[in-house]
């Protein structure tokens, strides 16, 4: 995807999700290549949300970097990959694909406290994994009828964590933000940026003049 820059490892971003691409450009980043990782996200008996989080994080990137090995032209390199998990108190919220899903999600966060957390995780060359989390509380306004019947028309909400998107419609929503903006979009900056720095990956390389 970018030209590989001399001395720079390969970064490999292992998630399909085009809001974490989008994240990782904001901050001057470009994966050499992406490689989304498909693994079961049901949270195991009694999980906290924090660590389902950072398992399922830990898990795409090493499910990624199994189906790299299997590739003769990968020559080791990085990746990335975090998982984001709404909650409210320790009940997880599902990713819906259905309206009534969604609906249930919505009646759920109107006018109260949820979390956030997004677990992001990094694959050395090595094959060893590095995690971090970033733990995000929000207030949403009390939601209306209106509220509620605009948002789920809109679609927005279809395979969001807890069934909205802060950085659409549902910003409006947001009361109160306490933590990482860019964790709740999918992929927390500071946490990731620190990770690649421990590996060695320059990340200021892409800080180039932007006008
Ligand atoms: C809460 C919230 C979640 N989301 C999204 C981010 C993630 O894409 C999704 C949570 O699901 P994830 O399982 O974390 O990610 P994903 O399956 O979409 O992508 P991949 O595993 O390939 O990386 O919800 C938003 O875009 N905005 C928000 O405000």
């Amino acid at each position: 995807m970018s030209a590989p820059t001399p001395g720079r490892p390969n970064l490999i971003l292992a998630s399909g999700s085009p809001r974490r691409l989008a994240l990782l450009d904001q901050a001057g980043i470009v994966p050499d290549r992406l490689m989304p990782a498909e693994i079961d996200e049901t949270p195991k008996r009694g999980e906290l949300p924090r660590t389902l989080a950072t398992r399922l994080a830990a898990e795409k990137a090493a499910r990624a970097l199994e189906i790299l090995a299997r590739d003769p032209e990968h020559r080791g390199g990085l990746v990335l990959a975090a998982d984001t998990v709404v909650a409210v108190g320790r009940r997880i919220l599902p990713k819906p694909e259905l309206v009534d899903e969604a609906a249930a999600c919505l009646k759920l966060l109107s006018g109260r406290s949820h979390r956030v957390y997004t677990g992001v995780a990094l694959a050395g060359a090595s094959g060893h994994v590095r995690t971090r989390l970033a733990e995000t509380r929000l207030r949403f306004k009390r939601l209306s009828r209106e509220d509620v019947e605009a948002y789920l028309g809109s679609g927005e909400w279809r395979g969001k964590a807890g069934g909205y998107a802060v950085q659409g419609l549902a910003g409006t929503f947001v009361v109160k933000l306490v933590g990482s903006y860019t964790a709740v979009v999918g992929l927390p900056l500071y946490e990731t940026l620190g990770l690649l720095a421990g590996e060695g990956y320059p990340v200021h390389a892409g800080w180039t003049t932007r006008l």
